[in-house]
């Protein structure tokens, strides 16, 4: 399909219309809420004051709050989430807005860019959260940036993008793999290494997508090239930082070291900074300036004397010099740390935050590609002249909002856009896959994946009795689907939130944990998952109380992740047959994907059947011996 540069254009409309519908959806809330339901809902914070301040990475001004009572504050603030800090009781033209750089249970440290007003010193404030326009600004300049590429390789890679032109690949050459792969993966990783301009490695559930990444890195990187391992998400980069540090490379994460798994935080480029020699300098030259601009400030505020102002003047002077320069010794840090690094890790929304600017790589691997969206993903393009895409376009999309926005184009993601325009040829396909057993593989594998999916033979016939308690009595084959028709066990709508719950299936879910664990299953390889947030919070409160490390999660928020065991609880019963967002299959073929050994599935066939992908999930198990009905199950005798 041609496409002209006003593309770009459009994709950046639909960006601005993402990013309205955020907006409205917050202005919404917030229109209809008191103060407190706002504190209720993690939309402000109430009352707190200013307990420390100091001086961080960037002579960022940091500004730590909490409560006189040190009570603990509501959590639900992230660390990057942009506020508006007000006094609490006064109202004030301009708030002034910082950054979260840390949240705890009972502090939130702020990062000001410039010194904050003083009514943040002084007495109660209050936290309002904003929309982050940083994201979006970043976005729309990618899109014009690489609009503007108009010469030569430049352009040849602005015409791939916009599938004009075809993607080049060199021949593929011989390599040594680091560990041993299969024919296709060994063929995926060789095509990555040939693209001249982008690939795409398409990973069903657990056939090595990673393991390709992690091959293709350790390739580039020992031909001497020099690589950024991105993607939209935090765990996901965090895991190809895992990946790369594996394979013995010099890998840097780049990001708040809040942000980054507590295990990896160490490789971060904060912490790597702070032990360089320029950045010991830098901080000793920090704390003497604001030793100086504190001086300053009390000399301006003991009273009016030409003195005291020609001093406080002086010390400013002076304590800005010195900022300077400690700016310039930390910057050169920072770059040599850079520039000793194989690897970057950093998400895509961050590749834009400052540290990297100016900074081009020979290759770059973006990983759970068929997340993120467009305009997200071609930042990654904007970086290097190689991107290798991993995804599987039948798990779930990126998130959008704006309905519109998503139909108009925004919830397609690039990978699945460039695999579109220029067809099968730039994509391999992994099929061999390393985690389900045969039967648990069978059903998604035909119904999405033309039942080419293959299980590896070291898996095909893992059954959970093995990790049970030997002679453990439960009933547990590979696929087993609890059907509630006719128990009575109705939805119902959570008012605030309008998600779904079904407490009588909760109820089924909660005697399957208890009979799972006491059958010796270890909690860990244990996880409850449902598309419905109210059910998922239901579930949580049952299962906390059984055990804390069972994890209980929406099914988007699991994707990537496995366990030996996985309980999917999918909540519509009602006799309408309505199926809401169980109909995107991919949601579905993500819950029924992430069970190594077990997995258990209770729903109600009544309103599930008039859907034909429902209806043959309950007949394959059915003629598998997978089907039970909760009229004789003896757990349902609990509830
Ligand atoms: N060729 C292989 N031989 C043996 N085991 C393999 C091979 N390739 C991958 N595995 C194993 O299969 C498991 C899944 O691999 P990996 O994590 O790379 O999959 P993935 O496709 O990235 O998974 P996900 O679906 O979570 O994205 C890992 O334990 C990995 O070690």
């Amino acid at each position: 399909m041609a496409r002209d540069v006003s593309f770009f254009d459009q994709l950046g409309s639909l960006l601005a219309q993402e990013r309205e519908a955020e907006k409205a959806r917050l202005a919404a809330l917030a229109q209809s809420l008191t103060l407190h339901e706002r504190e209720e809902h993690g939309l402000s914070v109430l009352d707190l004051e200013s307990i420390e301040e100091e001086v961080g990475l960037g002579g960022r001004f940091l500004v730590t709050l909490g409560r006189a009572d040190r009570r603990p504050l509501p959590t639900r603030l992230h660390n990057g989430d942009l506020v508006a800090v007000l006094p609490r009781r006064a109202e004030v033209k301009e708030p002034a807005r910082a950054l979260i750089s840390r949240a705890t249970a009972t502090r939130i440290q702020l990062a000001f860019d410039r010194s904050p007003p003083p009514y943040v010193h002084e007495g109660l404030l209050r936290l309002d959260v904003v929309p982050n326009d940083v994201t979006y600004d970043r976005l729309r300049a990618g899109l014009q940036r690489i609009k503007a590429l108009d010469k030569g390789a430049e352009r040849h890679k602005r015409e791939v993008v916009l599938g004009n032109e075809p993607p080049r690949f060199d021949k593929p050459r011989e390599f040594e793999p680091t560990r041993p792969l299969n024919p296709e993966q060994q063929d995926a990783t060789a095509r990555a290494l040939a693209a001249e301009d982008f690939f795409l490695v398409h990973g069903p559930p657990g056939t090595g997508k990673s393991t390709v990444l992690a091959e293709v890195a350790a390739q580039a990187v020992a031909d001497g090239k020099r690589l950024l391992c991105t993607a939209a998400s935090n765990a996901a980069v965090d895991h190809l930082l895992d990946l790369c540090l594996d394979k013995g490379l010099r890998a840097i994460r780049v990001g708040h070291p809040a942000r980054v798994a507590a295990r990896l935080q160490e490789h971060t480029l904060d912490i790597v900074v702070e032990s360089h020699p320029d950045r010991a300098v830098s901080r000793d030259l920090f704390d003497e300036a604001f030793s100086l601009l504190g001086y300053a400030r009390r000399q301006r505020s003991q009273g009016r004397s030409r003195e005291r102002f020609a001093n406080a003047r002086a010390s400013t002077t002076e304590a800005k010099g010195m900022l300077d320069e400690a700016r310039a010794l930390e910057r050169k840090a920072v770059k040599s740390v850079l520039a000793n690094a194989d690897v970057i890790c950093v998400t895509l929304s961050s590749l834009d935050s400052g540290v990297l600017a100016g900074q081009q790589f020979d290759l770059a691997l973006l990983d759970e590609a068929t997340q993120a969206t467009e305009p997200l993903a071609l930042l990654g393009f904007l970086r290097a002249p190689r991107v290798i895409l991993a995804g599987d376009p039948q798990q779930l999309p990126p998130t959008v909002l704006s309905q519109e926005a998503a139909k108009a184009g925004l919830g397609v993601s690039l990978f699945e856009r460039l695999l579109k325009d220029h067809g099968d040829g730039v994509k391999r396909m992994l099929r061999e896959q390393y985690r389900m057993n045969a039967r648990i593989m069978d059903f998604p594998s035909r119904e999405m994946y033309g039942g080419e999916l293959r299980a590896h033979p070291s898996i095909a016939d893992r059954t959970l009795d093995a990790v049970l308690t030997p002679g453990a009595d439960v009933d547990a084959p590979p696929v087993l689907y609890l059907d509630t028709a006719g128990k009575g066990f109705d939805e119902e709508v959570e008012p605030t939130t309008r998600s779904l719950f079904n407490p009588g299936e909760a109820g089924l879910v909660e005697a399957r944990v208890r009979a799972l664990l006491a059958a010796g299953l270890a909690p860990r390889e244990l996880a409850v998952i449902t598309p419905y947030s109210a059910q998922a919070h239901q579930l949580r409160e049952r299962i906390e109380a059984l055990s804390p490390e069972v994890e209980v999660d929406t099914v988007d928020a699991f994707q990537g992740r496995e366990k030996d065991a996985i309980i999917v609880s999918l909540t519509r019963s009602n006799s309408e047959g309505q199926l809401g967002f169980l109909t995107d299959l991919r949601r579905m073929n993500v819950a029924l994907t992430r069970a190594r050994r077990h997995l258990f599935v209770v729903g109600d066939s009544a309103t599930l059947s008039g859907h034909p992908f429902y209806a043959r999930f309950v007949e394959g198990t059915q003629t598998h011996g997978g089907y039970r009905s909760a009229w004789e199950w003896p757990d349902a005798q609990d509830t």
